[in-house]
């Protein structure tokens, strides 16, 4: 497949918008996707719904936000007891990642901590937020058909929107000897959507080499998560990702992270087990389960996220 870069597929979404939407135009953006999935378990895509204006000022916003001195972010430093770490924070020093943060739960969550400077952000962040939950439906529904599921099979089963969660971030420049912004990882929840500035710096593995992810003014990243590769039973792969700093300045990106329920059992559906003969391939276990050890041991010694194959069988 030619030069590597910029080879990840975009797809236009704003088919899936209009209740007219073309069958037949519906049918190639989902046969895209799959083969991506397949392929690099990433896809972008244009014509989303979320006004271009919101997401440029959002990412404006964000940009002004970190800008702040310390002592004001953290007025929104993460409350202690807060079961995630919503609010903002910086990683460890002993983590090999670089980055601030400000981490999102949906809107009129009680552990939010929202800043309320600059003026306007908190409110951008709420806007683009409802607008990620509703692109976040409309991927499901497309995965849920080109999977073969019963009609919105994936969208009862994830029923609950309460535990998704938005993670801003600043990444610092490189220095002379490192430029690990994420070091290499696979994302736990379900569906990731990830709107980068103009800087660059993600990459997915793709055939033993690191792929960089152009960034593309209105284009969003998505990747399916180890949810995804569990209930299908590796169907789709959650695919190895990570972020590279440059030098010289800063990067700043938004993502989404559409989650599951925390008490909902994840365990591959029978319709790729039991009911294509096929052996499930890890144990079932609580959401809420996978995303507590992956975040105690994100935060504490090893400072690295947990992999699925924790559950694997
Ligand atoms: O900042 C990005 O571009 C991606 C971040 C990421 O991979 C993550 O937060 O899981
Ligand atoms: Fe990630």
């Amino acid at each position: 497949m030619g030069n590597p870069a910029n080879t990840i597929p975009t797809v236009d979404l704003s088919v899936f918008l209009r209740s007219d939407g073309d069958e037949a135009a519906k049918q190639v953006a989902k046969e895209i996707i799959s083969r991506a999935c397949g392929e690099y378990g990433f896809f972008q895509v244009v014509s989303h719904g979320i006004p271009l204006e919101l997401m440029s000022r959002a990412m404006d916003l964000c940009k002004t936000f970190f800008g702040l001195p310390d002592e004001e972010k953290l007025k929104s430093r993460t409350r202690a007891g807060s079961p995630v770490p919503a609010g903002y924070g910086k990683q460890p020093d002993q983590s090999a990642d670089k980055n601030e943060y400000l981490l999102m739960l949906p809107p009129n969550n009680c552990n939010n901590v929202l800043p309320n400077n600059p003026p306007g952000f908190r409110a951008a962040l709420e806007d683009i937020f409802t607008h990620f939950s509703k692109t976040g439906e409309v991927i499901e529904s497309i995965i849920n058909d080109y999977l073969g599921l019963p009609p919105n099979f994936l969208k009862e089963y994830n029923n609950d929107r309460s535990w998704d969660w938005m993670n801003v971030k600043h990444y610092f420049p490189a220095t002379e000897t490192e430029n690990v912004g994420i070091s290499s990882h696979k994302d736990g929840n379900a569906i990731t959507f990830v709107f980068q500035d103009e800087v660059g710096g993600l990459e997915v593995l793709w055939n033993g080499q690191w792929i960089p992810i152009v960034p593309s003014k209105g284009t969003l990243v998505v990747n399916v998560g180890d949810v995804i590769q569990v209930l299908t039973n590796e169907k789709l792969k959650s695919a190895l990702h990570r972020v590279t700093r440059p030098k010289g300045r800063s990067r700043y990106s938004i993502s989404f992270f559409y989650n599951l329920q925390g008490d909902k059992l994840v365990e591959p559906f029978p319709h790729f087990t039991t009911q294509i003969g096929e052996p499930p391939k890890y144990k079932g276990f609580l959401y809420k389960d996978y995303q507590a050890l992956r975040i105690k041991n994100k935060i504490n010694p090893p400072y690295k996220e947990i992999g699925i194959d924790y559950f694997a069988i």
